[in-house]
């Protein structure tokens, strides 16, 4: 229904026609329209009935109210006038002159009262002739007073007092008149109003008789308008309602039966519409369950109560050995003889809803019959060979599993999800010695230890912790595992972890072998395998230890120790004495120190200890001393007499530092200084030493930076053959110019680029400078390269070779190596095989300085060198010492003989030179020559030679 608003605007915008129109179209809007209407009737009524009383009571009031008091007042003014006309006499009268002023007061005071009930009179008067009569009655008291005025206190003849009567009665018939027009203006006043009365009584109740009237018309009207179309839709629905969707649905009008029978209608086509997709869907519904059943694997048939097929399809007819079309309206029992229908003519016989049948074509085959209620039967049959199978294949297999747990050398326990066993096996029985059949699956670990406590051979309280703390851990929901021991020393080793089911997998494992050999392991790891020494990493913890102890003020002392002469022994009588020797020492130190001291071997033949006591100078010194004295007698080793010493470098904590790294390298230091001191002596770290490590720290960093600021330079010394004068080779000599401290050394810095490793870099820096010098150089003439025995501790030293020669073009003949005894000291196997292979390349091998180490002869016969550099202490010591001439001799021999050149180092003089030449030496290289140039002048320097020469 629309809203009074927008009623309002319609009535606004187009008028209260065409607005009554668009409202008597809905019936809400009809009934409203009624009411309005019955609304307007009752209102007229009441309006007009409510007019009418108010004329009747104006008239009722003009009747009563204003014509009675009008004649009321002109009564009081004409009682006034005698009393008036009395109290006149009474003072005419009066002879007491008192007497005759209050007469004459009270003459004026009703004179006074007349005058004012007239005068109400006249205002109460509903006429003018009343009010005229009025005027008229106070006009002539106003004469009578007069004339009595006029007659005042003259004689009292009887003239005066007709003349004051006649105007007295004058005043009288006034007053007369005016109550009779009065009265009569009432009596018209009543007459008025009781014709009115009688008029709104008849119309009041003929419009009452209309009101009725109309009100029976708008209610027939609208029952016309609502009943009938309700009584219609009412039908519709019904007929709708017992399923009957053809029903025509009236057409209705715009109001809301209209509405309701559309929406009836829409209704009633959604149903339909419903009802066509239902069956549609059920159709095709019927039409996937019928291609279900035909394309189903499992064969289906529906009989009847007399065994005939109502439905099958085609794998049914497979199963039962026949054609499709041959079964279709066929009976069971046409079919006998085949194992399907044998068996569900038999399953109807006894009642059994499931069998299994063997085929004999082999085919196992698996029968569900169901009863249908008109006493037929729905029965699947499967081929089930491939589960039969299967199965047989899983019975296999848990019988394979049984005897894979029968036969674990670990326990094991099989939880689910609950915690309840599923799976035990022997073993683990076994290990908590209970009998095998004694725990049933369902038995939660609770259980198992009651049965443990309970049963077990061991009576071993332990064993029965271990469940229990087990048990924790799995009520705790946590993987994880557990070892310990039972059953007196048997370490076993518990792992729990989740299954994929949600259970848990525990493994009891008897780890007792491997948990000593690991114990073992750790002792090993922390001892030294040779001498039984603690290692290393001991003596750092044991160093710690004392480092943190020196806040409470207990100072403590390291000596590192050092043999002499070991690597002579070693090389000399070979490694299993030099192990003996080792172990004998570290018996005799081991024999000087009190329990509170360590004694750690931390590689080859360096000890140290860690020295604690009171006062750790004086202990130390004792000490170093007493350890010394040991080694005064020698070592009885397998058949050998073998002499050592050894030297001490001793650090003071907290005297030299309170680190533990600090305090072992000034002990390593001062051992430093012991061994430069001679041999078989002590030295206490000092200042001074730490002064030359800031210094060697600094030259450290310098040379680090060496190569990327291009302080070093590659010279380059000739080497010449002196049977043909002529150069053959020019050794590589390193040469670094710092800007502050000038040129440093190479027996300064090459030692200390070896400590700290920067040779590599450096030497392959080196090596490609040379051979890319050489590489224009004359033919002839060679290039020596000194390689470092650092160099050879990885096989990087070959692929730096070949990179170098690569680069430069240089053939690789023209390139020789010199290694001094020391490369060979190292690793020898892995050395002299990264030796072969340079030699494999074409590069020459020579051997430096020979003749200053133990070992040398020994080195020859391992490596087929290319030449021998006999050392120039030598050459210099010539003229001096037979010996060194001998050796000369001696070495210059041995090269011919193993087909080396050989080469004398440090020529300064011609005889040195003559006398070498005459010895046979092949090369010789030395100031005498030259000393070694840079590369710019090299070309110059073979100039010069070849000059000299010719
Ligand atoms: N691994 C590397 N070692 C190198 C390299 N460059 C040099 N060195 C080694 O440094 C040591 C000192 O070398 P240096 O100071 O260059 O001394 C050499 C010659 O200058 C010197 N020499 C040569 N002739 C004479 C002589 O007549 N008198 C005399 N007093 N000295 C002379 O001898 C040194 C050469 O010795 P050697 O190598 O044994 O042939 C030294 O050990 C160098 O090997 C490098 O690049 N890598």
């Amino acid at each position: 229904m629309p809203s009074y608003r927008s009623l309002f605007s319609d009535l606004c915008r187009r008028g209260p026609v065409r607005m009554l129109w668009r409202v008597g179209g809905t019936i809400r809007g009809r009934i409203f329209l009624a009411s309005l209407m019955l609304s307007a009737i009752t209102a007229i009524l009441g309006g007009y009935a409510a007019i009418g009383i108010a004329t009747t009571g104006q008239l009722a009031d003009k009747t009563y109210d204003r014509s009675l008091m009008s004649i009321n007042y002109a009564r009081a003014a004409s009682a006034d006038f005698a009393a008036i006309q009395a109290a006149v006499a009474r003072a005419r009268l009066a002879t007491d002159p008192g007497e005759r002023r209050a007469q004459e007061a009270r003459v004026n005071a009703l004179v006074q009262s007349f005058e004012e009930d007239l005068a109400i009179a006249e205002e109460r008067a509903q006429s003018t002739r009343a009010a005229a009569e009025s005027a008229a009655a106070k006009e002539a008291l106003s004469h009578w007073l007069a004339a009595r005025r006029e007659f005042g206190t003259g004689p009292q003849t009887a003239d005066v007092w007709q003349a004051l009567d006649a105007h007295a009665s004058v005043v009288e018939q006034h007053i007369d008149l005016l109550i009779n027009f009065t009265a009569g203006d009432g009596f018209s006043y009543r007459q008025a109003a009781r014709a009115l009365v009688a008029r709104d009584v008849r119309l009041s109740m003929a419009a009452t008789v209309f009101a009725i009237l109309l009100s029976g018309i708008i209610a027939f009207l609208l029952s016309r308008q609502i009943v009938r179309p309700v009584a219609e839709a009412s039908a519709v629905a019904t007929r709708i309602a017992a399923g009957d969707l053809a029903v025509p649905v009236p057409e209705g009008g715009a109001d809301e039966f209209g509405a309701l029978l559309r929406a009836m209608d829409g209704m009633r086509s959604n149903i339909r519409a419903m009802m066509q997709e239902e069956v549609s869907q059920r159709r095709s519904a019927q039409g996937l369950l019928a291609d279900a059943v035909q394309g189903s694997n499992e064969g289906i048939v529906v009989a009847d109560a007399g065994g005939r097929i109502v439905m099958a399809n085609a794998r049914f007819a497979d199963l039962l050995g026949l054609e499709p079309e041959k079964v279709a309206g066929g009976n069971i029992a046409d079919a006998r003889g085949s194992v399907l229908a044998d068996t569900l003519i038999a399953m109807r016989a006894n009642g059994t809803s499931a069998v299994e049948r063997h085929a004999a074509d082999g085919r196992w085959l698996r029968i569900s019959r169901s009863p249908t209620r008109d006493g037929g039967f729905v029965a699947v049959c499967s081929d089930i060979s491939r589960l039969k199978k299967q199965e047989d294949q899983l019975k296999r297999s848990n019988l394979q599993l049984d005897a894979a747990l029968s036969n674990m050398l670990q326990g094991l326990c099989l939880f689910d999800a609950e915690g309840g066993l599923l799976v035990h096996n022997r073993r683990f029985c076994d290990m908590f010695g209970i009998e095998y059949g004694t725990l049933h699956p369902g038995m939660r670990l609770r259980a198992i230890s009651s049965v443990v406590a309970a049963g077990s051979a061991f009576d071993d309280a332990r064993a029965l912790d271990l469940l229990l703390e087990q048990e924790d851990l799995l009520r705790a929901g946590a993987s994880g595992a557990l070892c310990r021991t039972i059953r007196g020393d048997m370490v076993v080793s518990v792992r729990q972890q989740p299954t994929a089911e949600g259970g848990w997998i525990a493994t009891y494992e008897d780890v007792t072998q491997r948990f000593e050999a690991e114990a073992r392991i750790i002792t090993m790891a922390r001892r030294d395998a040779l001498t039984g020494l603690a290692n290393r990493m001991v003596f750092s913890e044991r160093l710690e230890d004392a480092a943190a102890r020196l806040e409470n003020g207990s100072g403590f002392a390291i000596l590192c120790l050092d043999l002499d002469r070991f690597k002579e022994v070693n090389d000399t009588f070979g490694h299993p004495v030099g192990d003996a020797l080792l172990r004998g020492v570290a018996e005799r130190l081991q024999s000087c120190l009190r329990e509170t001291d360590l004694l750690a071997r931390l590689g080859g033949d360096e000890f140290a200890i860690v020295q604690s006591g009171p006062c750790p100078r004086e202990d130390a010194v004792a000490l170093a001393t007493r350890l010394i004295e040991m080694f005064e007698q020698p070592f009885h080793l397998e058949d050998q007499v073998v002499a050592v010493g050894v030297s001490v470098g001793i650090s003071l904590a907290p005297e030299h530092g309170s680190d533990p790294d600090t305090l072992l390298k000034c002990a390593d230091l001062a051992l430093y200084r012991a061994k430069g001191g001679g041999r078989g002596g002590w030295s206490f770290f000092d200042e001074e030493m730490d002064l030359e490590l800031r210094k060697r720290r600094a030259l450290e960093n310098d040379l680090r930076l060496a190569i990327a600021h291009g302080e070093l330079e590659v010279y380059f010394q000739p080497i010449v053959n002196l049977a043909h004068h002529r150069v053959s080779c020019c050794e590589a000599l390193l040469r670094w110019k710092h800007p502050e401290r000038g040129y440093v050394s190479p027996a300064e810095f090459i030692p200390l680029a070896e400590e700290t490793g920067a040779i590599g870099a450096i030497g392959e820096w080196v090596l490609r400078r040379a051979c890319r010098e050489a590489a224009s150089w004359p033919d002839g003439i060679g290039v020596a390269v000194n390689v470092s025995a650092a160099q050879f501790r990885n096989a990087a030293v070959v692929r730096a070779v070949m990179e170098a020669l690569t680069e430069s073009g240089l053939p690789a003949y023209r390139l020789e190596l010199e290694i001094t005894e020391s490369v060979l000291l190292t690793d020898n196997v892995a050395t002299l095989a990264t030796l072969h292979t340079l030699k494999r390349l074409g590069v020459r091998v020579a051997m430096d300085d020979f003749g200053t180490g133990y070992s040398s002869l020994s080195y020859l016969q391992s490596f087929p060198f290319d030449k021998i550099k006999i050392d120039q202490s030598f050459v210099r010591n010539l003229d001096i010492t037979a010996s060194s001439r001998l050796i000369v001799r001696s070495v210059v021999g041995l090269g011919r003989s193993l087909g080396m050149t050989v080469t004398a180092e440090g020529i300064e003089t011609e005889a040195q030179m003559e006398h070498l030449r005459l010895e046979g030496c092949d090369e010789a290289q030395g100031y005498l020559f030259s000393r070694p140039v840079p590369a710019a002048g090299i070309h110059a320097l073979f100039d010069r030679l070849r000059r000299q020469a010719a």
